[in-house]
């Protein structure tokens, strides 16, 4: 069975999958924040793990947390995933193209798998909210990054005196109207328009036939779309699901 993991800055995103199954056909998925760790050795023993391929953007301590707790469960190490000139028939086209977030561009090509030959624009809203452009040809164009719905939310708390920190209600974070008429919906209004305004202003930009929006955030920042969109769980995953074939010829990360 092959393990795919998306350690976020917040979270750690996991899905298995069977060895022939199609991108996004899991048999089990789930999502812990960092602090509860250690629960991924319960979800993930027992599952006859024979290999894994895991991105990671939180840093050298959760690598060496996540290669200590893989290391029973696997044959061998598992692939770090990182973002390379191109895979899969995508190019990238950052000017570094290492120093892209190994979950951007496992996006994109989760975006592409899922849409070939349209022009898309791959926002993950998480703990950054990242907003990216894959052209119908197949190159990774570059992106926006900007802070996340959270992250905006947390800012205006801490950097002001009169401002409460808004947390999300039962549903999440519902959008209030535009023009709100209390405090904490004026925040609300204010950080959910941002989020939306610069995924809208990226798909008018490319322009995009299509936007793919995905991460923590995405059902609350989704509703606000006036553009044609798909929400997802979880595209980095489906991206790493997509890349698993090549990476057996073109393993730079391993
Ligand atoms: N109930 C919620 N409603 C809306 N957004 C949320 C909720 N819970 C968490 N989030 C947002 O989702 C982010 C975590 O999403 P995730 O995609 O896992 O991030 P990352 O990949 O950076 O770890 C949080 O930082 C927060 O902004
Ligand atoms: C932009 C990010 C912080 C997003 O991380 P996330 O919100 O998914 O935790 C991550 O992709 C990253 O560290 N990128 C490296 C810089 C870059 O992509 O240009
Ligand atoms: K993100």
């Amino acid at each position: 069975m092959l393990l795919l993991v998306d350690a976020g800055n917040t979270r750690i995103k996991w899905a298995i999958a069977a060895p022939d199954a199609a991108p996004g056909d899991w048999t089990a998925h789930g999502a812990v924040p960092h602090a509860e760790l250690e629960r991924l050795q319960a979800a993930w023993a027992g599952q006859g793990l024979t290999r894994a391929i895991v991105s990671n953007v939180a840093g050298p301590a959760m690598q060496a947390q996540l290669t200590a707790l893989l290391a029973p469960l696997l044959p061998a190490p598992p692939a770090w995933f990182t973002s390379r000139a191109g895979l899969a028939g995508l190019r990238n086209r950052y000017r570094n193209p290492t120093q892209l977030g190994s979950d951007r561009f496992a996006a994109a090509l989760g975006a592409r798998s899922l849409a070939p030959g349209k022009n898309l624009v791959v926002a993950t809203c998480g703990t950054a909210t990242t907003v990216d452009a894959v052209s119908a040809a197949g190159d990774f164009l570059g992106g926006m990054i900007l802070p996340g719905l959270g992250l905006m939310l947390g800012a205006l708390a801490r950097g002001t005196a009169q401002l409460p920190q808004v947390g999300p209600g039962a549903n999440g974070f519902a959008a209030p109207p535009t023009f709100a008429d209390h405090t904490s919906d004026a925040i609300l209004s204010g950080c959910l328009a941002a989020q939306a305004g610069a995924i809208e202003r990226a798909c008018a930009a490319l322009p995009a036939d299509l936007c793919i929006v995905s991460g923590g955030a995405a059902a609350s920042v989704a509703p606000l779309l006036s553009v044609p969109h798909w929400m997802l769980d979880n595209i980095v995953l489906v991206g790493l699901h997509a890349a698993a074939p090549s990476l057996d010829s073109n393993p730079a990360s391993t």
